[in-house]
């Protein structure tokens, strides 16, 4: 039979365990021995599941207390100087230091960066490279893990972030660094890490190489060959495996395939093509790891396309030359699909339709089994249940649903187009809303302090009648209004107190889209999201939001914006349909969205923003899909914005900084003001917003909304000089960098009132140039 393996499985817990167990450490609540209890007892859990589900080798070294590529940074010792007063004590103190700062006594150090893994919702921590740095084989976790597997009796596979994607996935922090230039430095580190995993009794090591799936410039692919026939060099015994996944190999093909390796992964969900021509171009003694079961998203396995692939490879390929598993880790989906048992969140037959990870671990293993002669015969009944899941959903109409498809036929490119261009529609605006110059506003949260979490966890346990919960939101939303007022700030917004996530609460509301209960995915840390699956032709029932909008803007003369998350934002973050491309999807979720615009509108919302903050990591991996994504994903944008008059102000919001290189998209969504994340980059941004000559309004973030730090006033007056500087003053907001939802009271209050000064001060300074 085929051998079978995962890459990667969740780490959280399947009820969050992870996260519990490392917010009681953080609070003092639980001591170190307790954090390494639970993180032994959720790796011995995890490893059981997939040993009883039948797996040949189990992944090892895939937990973590927070990120595997800070791990890596940990093995490898790249641990930057001012957490080097950390390295003596317990490892688990300074892994968190380098994820979360460190504030004690005389220390004040600020983390690593965070930043999106790939085109996930998961952040990782970005390695940290000096001219000057030198590694080490510093942290043996992987070793330790390997052992505690093997004591269990588990035939346990180490898994590694590679040499080359750890490098590519780091930032040089002195500006002449070439990243690439430090693999002679590293790779040594990686032989003795591997030489140790060997003498432990290791047989397997699993490298992971996302970026041999990504554009390569030639240094990089140099490195590869390079770091690989080094490595073979250092170990020749050990078995190695790389992996490559979240796209195919294309012109990295034949690089990938001369890497003198044991075995190559591939992801053939997001790159089905690629298994001919890899076939075709095998050497001989090269393993191929097939990945068939989607580690992305979360609908069953199409057995019948699966089988399609297994024997095209077994037509060209020996038995014990193939391997089985699914695309990717499993990181990126919920535990088990098992503990979703009430019914009216998932209904049974969308159910039906799913694989969660532990689903996943069995459709592999199943797979492998369909693929002997006895296999086909035992397993029958499985093949079928299969195909009717897959028949069942091609046909149901909860899917399917004309009036949805009839709609987005009748879409003309008007109904993308504002009625008039932006000097006209910022006229008309100026003139409804006379707001001063520099207004101030916030993103949308404010804190989400644990009263309101646990109001919602009574309100499900039913301790809290609806009535009971609405009246306690109302309380909420009337105080952040008074609050705001009191503030001075010039633009309110409600404070989605009623949403317990910008994504998941629309999943909820709109039809074609449904929830978990339990469906968690490590964000960072011990954050997690809950993604919504959109499951068929999407749908809005009812107005989402207006009742708070309208709620919120009855306390105050101010007015006050309402608050949506944009078509691509729900699309990124949720789980999507793979039986229509994401363009189709995008824009039924968009007219969707158009129609909640229209209805604010009517409801005297005058100003509306639309949060957009995954446009920018929606981006394809390769380059050269870029243009088409941009082009459907700013249609659909403005399919959503654009149903409005031209003095109703459209705002839209952007995080994560990286867009210089999609400034003519972002300007082609047409929003009247966009809020941006910026303090970080010291406005650095605007720079590229300026040379573009961007056109309409900007509110570039004054301070970071990460950390409780409270900015000073100069601070805050000095970057938005900056940006005055390279931006017309008129066309110049000011706001925080993002959302206040993770943020306490007293610090958040403490910001903005030297926000509005700031604002009070520029409009003073500026006066003259404005008038
Ligand atoms: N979908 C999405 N993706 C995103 C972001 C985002 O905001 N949303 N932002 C960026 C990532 N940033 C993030 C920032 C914070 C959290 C976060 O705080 N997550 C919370 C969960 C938020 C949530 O959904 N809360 C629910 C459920 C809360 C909960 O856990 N309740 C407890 C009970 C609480 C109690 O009794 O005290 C339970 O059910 O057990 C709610 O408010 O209703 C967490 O992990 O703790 C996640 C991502 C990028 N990707
Ligand atoms: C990650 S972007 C967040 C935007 C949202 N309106 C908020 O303020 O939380
Ligand atoms: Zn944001």
């Amino acid at each position: 039979m085929m051998t079978t393996h995962l890459l990667g499985y969740p780490r959280l817990g399947a009820r969050r365990e992870m996260k519990r167990a490392c917010e009681q450490y953080w609070a003092g609540k639980a001591s170190l021995e307790d954090l390494r209890e639970a993180g032994r007892a959720q790796r011995h859990y995890n490893w059981s599941v997939q040993q009883q589900v039948g797996l040949d080798w189990l992944p090892v070294n895939d937990f973590s207390f927070y990120d595997q590529v800070l791990d890596t940074s940990l093995m490898v010792g790249a641990v930057p100087e001012r957490f080097h007063f950390l390295r003596e004590g317990a490892p688990e103190e300074l892994l968190f230091a380098m994820a979360r700062g460190y504030q004690q006594g005389d220390h004040d150090v600020i983390a690593l960066e965070m930043t999106k893994w790939f085109d996930t919702n998961y952040h990782y921590l970005v390695p940290e490279f000096t001219a000057d740095e030198s590694f080490s084989f510093f942290s043996t976790k992987v070793v330790d893990e390997f052992r505690e597997a093997q004591a269990l009796g588990h035939a346990a596979k180490p898994v590694l972030v590679g040499p080359v994607s750890y490098l590519l996935l780091g930032k040089a922090k002195d500006s002449e660094l070439d990243r690439l230039s430090l693999l002679e430095r590293l790779l040594p580190v990686y032989a003795v890490a591997l030489q140790a995993l060997q003498d432990a009794g290791a047989e397997w090591v699993q490298l992971d190489e996302p970026f041999l799936a990504m554009d390569l410039c030639p240094a990089a692919t140099a490195a590869y060959s390079y770091a690989y026939r080094a490595l073979r060099r250092a170990v020749p015994e050990l078995k190695l495996l790389v992996a490559t996944y979240f796209g195919d190999l294309r012109e990295n093909q034949s690089l990938a395939l001369s890497l003198p390796v044991d075995a190559l992964h591939l992801d053939l969900v997001r790159g089905p093509e690629q298994l001919a021509s890899v076939l075709a171009e095998r050497p001989e003694a090269l393993t191929l790891s097939l990945g068939l079961v989607d580690g992305r998203n979360v609908w069953k396995n199409d057995f019948a396309a699966s089988r399609r692939s297994i024997e095209l490879a077994q037509a060209q390929c020996p038995a014990d030359k193939l391997w089985l598993s699914a695309s990717c880790s499993l990181l990126h989906v919920p535990f088990d699909l098992e503990q979703e048992t009430q019914e009216d969140v998932l209904t049974p037959e969308i159910k039906n339709w799913l694989a969660f990870a532990k689903q996943k671990a069995e459709e592999v293993v199943l797979l492998a089994r369909l693929a002997t002669d006895e296999g086909k015969a035992t397993y029958r009944a499985a093949l079928d249940a299969n195909q009717q899941a897959m028949d069942s959903r091609r046909q149901s109409p909860l899917v399917h649903r004309p009036t949805v498809q009839q709609r987005l036929r009748q879409v003309t490119p008007d109904d993308t187009r504002r009625q008039s261009a932006f000097p006209v529609r910022q006229a008309a605006q100026h003139a409804r809303f006379h707001l001063p110059y520099f207004p101030t506003t916030t993103i949308g949260s404010f804190p989400q302090t644990p009263d309101v979490r646990r109001l919602r966890a009574q309100l499900r346990r039913g301790d809290l009648t609806l009535q009971q919960y609405e009246a306690t939101l109302e309380e909420k939303t009337r105080d952040v209004i008074h609050r705001q007022e009191a503030l001075g700030l010039d633009v309110l917004v409600h404070g989605e107190y009623e949403r317990n996530d910008m994504v998941e609460y629309f999943g909820e509301q709109l039809d074609g889209i449904t929830f978990t209960e339990h469906g968690w995915v490590q964000s960072y840390g011990s954050r997690g999201v809950k993604p919504p699956i959109i499951f068929g032709d999407v749908e809005r029932p009812q107005p989402m939001t207006v009742r708070w909008a309208d709620f919120a803007q009855q306390q105050t003369d101010k007015p006050v914006k309402g608050m949506l998350t944009g078509p691509i934002t729900i699309l990124q973050w949720s789980f999507v349909r793979n039986d229509q491309p994401r363009r189709d999807t995008a824009r039924q979720i968009a007219l969707a969205i158009r129609e909640e615009v229209v209805d604010l509108e009517r409801a005297h919302i005058g100003i509306i923003q639309i949060d957009e903050p995954a446009l920018r990591e929606g981006l394809p991996l390769r380059r050269a899909d870029w243009p088409a994504y941009l082009d459907w994903s700013t249609e659909a944008f403005r399919l959503a914005a654009s149903g409005v008059r031209d003095d109703t102000q459209i705002h839209t919001h952007m995080c994560y900084s990286e867009f210089n290189d999609i400034l003519d998209a972002i300007a082609a969504l047409d929003a009247d003001v966009i809020t941006v994340e910026t303090s970080r980059s010291q406005m650095e941004l605007l720079e590229a917003f300026a040379a573009f000559a961007y056109p309409n309004e900007i509110g570039p973030g004054v301070y970071d909304i990460h950390s409780p730090r409270v900015p000073t006033a100069e601070e805050m007056q000095a970057l938005m000089e900056k940006a005055a500087r390279v931006i017309p003053a008129r066309n110049l907001w000011v706001n925080p960098d993002c959302g206040l939802k993770t943020r306490g009271w007293p610090e958040t209050e403490a910001a903005l009132r030297n926000m509005v000064l700031v604002a009070r001060q520029l409009r003073e300074e500026y006066a003259p140039t404005l008038l």
